[in-house]
């Protein structure tokens, strides 16, 4: 009797095991297939893991119902690479495999698109009654953007019967925009002629796009870094190639995508948040079929099924939103440099401030280093200076000298950022009679003072109460903000230059789709205005007209518990540095600090990252922290603190190997959050190997354990945040 066709099939479930099944006479199934298989009472989309697998002795196995497509979703290199990565983070399998599909597919649904309506405006004006309005803005909207989808007008909040209406009125008909020039026309365009620094550098990038390298491309800020990737991708990228270019979820700007755009054309291809899952699934396709797609992504673009990838680049590599922060705890950098290793090409990692894991491995020699330390277009490095607040008197955080300063800068016609670490009015509401303080109700938190929507907020869950003008506690009405946020920043300045435009930039300012990008635009006019805002103002932005940075306060990273927080203190403050005179005009950046006289603080003005990143390597190296021994979370969560730090007890023994150090259990340093109380145990290894083995045993023993009810386990490899 020939044994029946079986296949192990991994689900879209949070559970660290596969599930058999028989496949039918009729049906073909390999690896990387969509199937359709009964579970339980439903019906799931499930992904083939293998094939002619030996089943439980004893178990009748059910059928696969059907296959959803003749093709592997998940071709071989990608389905290794999740596998991989699943292994290496201990997240399930089936999770991680469904990452790499976009919502439609994970959904099941029918994998080709669905034919997208395109508009075009058929008149220059339109006569509408005048009530006419939200008719008026969509055909506006169609005029502005001619070939807009229907699912994009209907993202931007308008309805399917208005677009109809409009068409019923043969104002509007379907038809595509003007396109894009294609790769061939691109190709006329000349190539980005690079200055003699930024040449020298191209020369030691990678020749070969047919073998592994890893480079770390050290460019300060303003060195023009993007203009090497696209010298990069524009000489070495054949024309049936594809590439990935990973960028934090914010340097995804127009400015950004037209300067790719403009060498590339059609080629490039975006995929971030903001893709409805029509755009998703559309992008998807087109890796996944090989075309040659330029790709420029955020962090889970590098999970994508690409057949042909021949080159990855990084950009911001030190960026922490590269790590996934929940769920498939994936840090982006890190499987871009794994993926590169499988597909034997090369993955460039570029920042002005690199982290001191890829500082350590180029150091080692693991990567090579290539170093750029010019800015473009002869601009100078910005001119960093600390001013000590101690004794000064201050005006809602700013000291006179910065306000001065700010003053003389736009008396020149010039631009002034003003850098706030804290979105909201301010971080704590005191009360100066009775001392009360106004906490989260679920977390170990206070909650921050919202003026405009007078709102107190809790920036850990989404808690919010109506602000009361007195203490809640005794009425008292010397209840006052302390400290600073952007929305107070914004208002003494406000107070301070009246006639000024004043640009604020933090999450809530930002919240609505294309916000960010009309602020942007503003300050790209180049007029004299005062941007305040938080680390989104930091990264990656050119505004070449900025010629003052103003950081309200640098305190915050000198004293943290996290092992990390000087790195990115220091990576924060040279990164909004850089942004002060990218042009013509030289940069001046004043750095409002309490500790004038710390060494990091010092060291920072030198503006000297690689002697900054040794002293900060030498430390890790006496502490035994990463990158110099591989680190492990394992974080418990339960209604009480007593549970979660009993589980983590109960776990502790079977950490305790030769290779591995244990600290802990303790509790997190926000104990409390939306009511889960947070304990963690961190485990450090000299051996990688080790450690993994480990956490894979502790994962199989803990899933099959019965945990109390409410209880929580969840581990963190390569944890960024480690309070
Ligand atoms: N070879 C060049 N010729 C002319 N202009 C250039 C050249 N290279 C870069 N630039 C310009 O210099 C500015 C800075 O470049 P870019 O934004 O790429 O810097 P960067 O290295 O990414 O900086 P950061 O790390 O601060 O984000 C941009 O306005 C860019 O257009
Ligand atoms: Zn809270």
């Amino acid at each position: 009797m020939t044994r029946p066709a079986t296949a192990r099939i991994a689900l879209n479930r949070p559970l660290r095991r596969l599930f058999d099944y028989l496949v039918p006479a009729h049906l073909e199934v390999q690896p990387g297939q969509r199937v359709k298989v009964p579970f339980g009472r439903q019906a799931l989309t499930g992904l083939v893991v293998e094939t002619g697998v030996e089943p439980p002795a004893g178990i009748t196995l059910k059928p696969v119902r059907d296959i959803l497509e003749d093709w592997p979703a998940l071709p071989e290199n990608t389905f290794r690479l999740l596998t991989w990565a699943s292994d290496y983070y201990q997240h399930p399998l089936g999770e991680c495999l469904f990452t790499a599909l976009p919502p439609a597919l994970r959904r099941g649904r029918p994998a080709h698109e669905k034919a997208e309506e395109h508009w075009l405006p058929l008149e220059a004006e339109v006569a509408l009654a005048a009530h006419a309005h939200k008719q008026k803005a969509l055909f506006e909207t169609i005029k502005d953007q001619p070939g807009i989808t229907s699912s994009s007008l209907v993202q931007l909040g308008y309805t399917r019967a208005q677009i109809r209406n409009l068409e019923s009125k043969s104002l509007i008909a379907q038809g595509q925009a003007p396109r894009q020039p294609t790769p061939q026309e691109a190709d006329e365009l000349p190539g980005p002629s690079l200055s003699p620094a930024q040449q020298k550098a191209a020369d030691q990038l990678p020749d070969h796009t047919d073998q592994f390298s890893a480079t770390l491309l050290h460019g300060i800020t303003g060195s023009g870094k993007t203009e090497l990737y696209l010298h990069y991708l524009k000489s070495h990228l054949k024309a049936d190639q594809q590439a990935l270019v990973l960028v934090p979820e914010i340097n995804l700007t127009p400015q950004t995508l037209a300067r790719f755009r403009r060498y590339f054309g059609d080629r490039i291809a975006v995929w971030h948040s903001a893709l409805n899952d029509g755009e998703r699934l559309r992008t998807w396709l087109k890796i996944r079929n090989g075309e040659p797609v330029i790709l420029i992504g955020t962090r889970s673009a590098v999970l994508l099924p690409f057949t042909n990838l021949r080159t990855l680049i990084v950009d911001e590599e030190h960026d922490s939103s590269y790590k996934q922060g929940d769920g498939f705890r994936y840090s982006g950098r890190d499987v871009a440099v794994y993926r590169a290793h499988l597909n034997q090409c090369p993955v460039i990692l570029g920042s002005a401030t690199p982290s001191l894991e890829s500082w350590h491995n180029a150091r080692q020699g693991k990567y090579q280093l290539v170093s750029l330390d010019e800015r473009a277009n002869n601009a100078l490095p910005p001119e960093l200076a600390l001013l000590d607040i101690r004794s000064r008197p201050l005006e809602a955080g700013l000291a006179r000298p910065a306000l001065q300063a700010i003053k003389e800068t736009l008396a020149r016609g010039e631009q002034a950022l003003v850098f706030v670490n804290r979105r909201g009015y301010s971080p704590v509401m005191m009360c100066f009679d009775c001392g009360h303080l106004e906490e989260c109700p679920h977390c170990d938190t206070r909650l921050t003072y919202h003026r405009r929507d007078r709102a107190m907020r809790c920036h850990h869950c989404d808690y919010q109460q109506a602000a009361s003008p007195t203490c809640p506690k005794c009425e008292s009405e010397n209840y006052k903000p302390v400290g600073q946020g952007t929305e107070r920043a914004e208002e003494t300045l406000a107070e301070h230059f009246p006639d000024t435009p004043l640009v604020r930039v933090d999450r809530d300012s930002t919240q609505r789709k294309g916000s960010i990008q009309n602020i942007l635009k503003r300050v790209n006019s180049g007029e004299p205005c005062i941007l305040v805002g938080t680390q989104m103002l930091a990264k990656g932005h050119d505004f070449p007209n900025v010629t003052l940075v103003v950081v309200v306060n640098a305190d915050g990273g000198l004293f943290s518990v996290d092992f990390r927080a000087p790195e990115q203190m220091l990576q924060t403050l040279l990164q909004v540095s850089g942004r002060a005179g990218r042009g013509n005009k030289p940069g001046k950046v004043l750095i409002q600090t309490c500790h004038s006289d710390h060494p990091l603080l010092r060291s920072l003005c030198t503006g000297n990252y690689p002697a900054m990143a040794e002293q900060l390597l030498a430390e890790r190296e006496s502490g035994q922290l990463p990158p110099f021994r591989a680190m492990a979370i394992l974080r418990a969560e339960a209604s009480t603190m007593q549970a979660s730090l009993q589980l983590l007890d109960t776990i502790k023994p079977m950490t305790q190997t030769g290779s591995t150090e244990v600290w802990g259990p303790l509790p997190a340093v926000i104990a409390r959050k939306a009511n889960r109380h947070r304990a963690q145990l961190v485990l450090n290894s000299d051996n990688r190997k080790h450690l993994n083995h480990l956490l894979s045993h502790l994962c199989q023993h803990l899933d099959q354990s019965k945990l109390p009810a409410g209880s929580k386990w969840m581990i963190d490899v390569d944890p960024q945040e480690t309070g």
